[in-house]
């Protein structure tokens, strides 16, 4: 028997004001929320301590991609905020990740450190384009055992790579899956993508879910459609 995933809402919104409504319309004890590049960039620190504060898990993906010293401490002071989740980028390499991993070490109560594998917009030919000559799969199995070698919690991939990162990493290992889509909702920019229900069927932890939820007509209703697919 496989657990519900927990779902993310991707708060993919230009500021804090078109983001509050749906948030509002949300139940903390059902699902979380992740602000990302854009909204962290308009809304800040301020939004995330305010999502924290009203009792959201709170998944602050800022992928941070940088040389060891530089993602230690912007993985600390993403900690400081109270987030539940974090993520940088696997490709930064294994200094790096050892870096990330070591900063939160001391913290009373840290965050998960996730490492983004091959983003879910990527194809194998995207891979090739960028020099490496490998299959999508092979990839995410590479930086997957790179991360969990480095001591941190899961990865972020595709549903799509759930079984074999399972068996080649253990059920333990946290997988955090975007690229999740509704039957019949528009696939836009990601490649690798899978329902909700299959995704959960996949005994996935973690889904993320953006604009198939911020697009709606009922952004609440939605995420109410999504949640209860997952338990059909
Ligand atoms: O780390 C992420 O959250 C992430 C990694 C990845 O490989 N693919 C990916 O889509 N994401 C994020 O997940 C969200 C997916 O949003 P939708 O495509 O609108 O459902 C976006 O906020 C992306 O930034």
């Amino acid at each position: 028997m496989t657990t519900q995933p927990f779902v993310f809402v991707a708060l993919d919104y230009p500021n804090a004001d078109a983001a509050w409504p749906l948030v509002e319309q949300l139940d903390a004890t059902q699902c979380g929320v992740k602000v990302g590049k854009e909204l962290f960039t308009a809304a800040g620190p301020e939004f995330v301590r305010k999502l924290v504060a009203q009792g959201f898990k709170v998944f602050l993906d800022l992928k941070f991609h940088d040389i060891p010293n530089t993602v230690a401490k912007a993985v600390r002071a993403a900690a400081e905020l109270g987030v539940y989740m974090v993520n940088v980028h696997a490709s930064g390499g294994e200094r790096m990740l050892r870096a990330a991993h070591e900063a939160l070490q001391d913290l009373p109560q840290r965050p998960l450190l996730i490492a983004v594998t091959v983003l879910t917009s990527m194809t194998e030919e995207d891979l090739h384009g960028v020099g490496l000559d490998v299959s999508v799969a092979e990839q995410v199995v590479r930086l997957a055992k790179l991360t969990q070698a480095s001591g941190l919690d899961g990865v972020v991939c595709s549903a799509q790579e759930a079984e074999i990162l399972q068996q080649q990493c253990g059920r333990d290992f946290a997988l955090v899956t975007p690229g999740i889509r509704p039957a019949g909702s528009e696939q836009g920019d990601q490649r690798r993508i899978m329902t909700p229900a299959d995704a959960a069927a996949q005994g996935i932890q973690y889904l993320v879910i953006g604009r198939p939820i911020t697009q709606a007509d009922d952004p609440a209703l939605a995420v109410k459609q999504i949640l209860s697919s997952l338990t059909a």
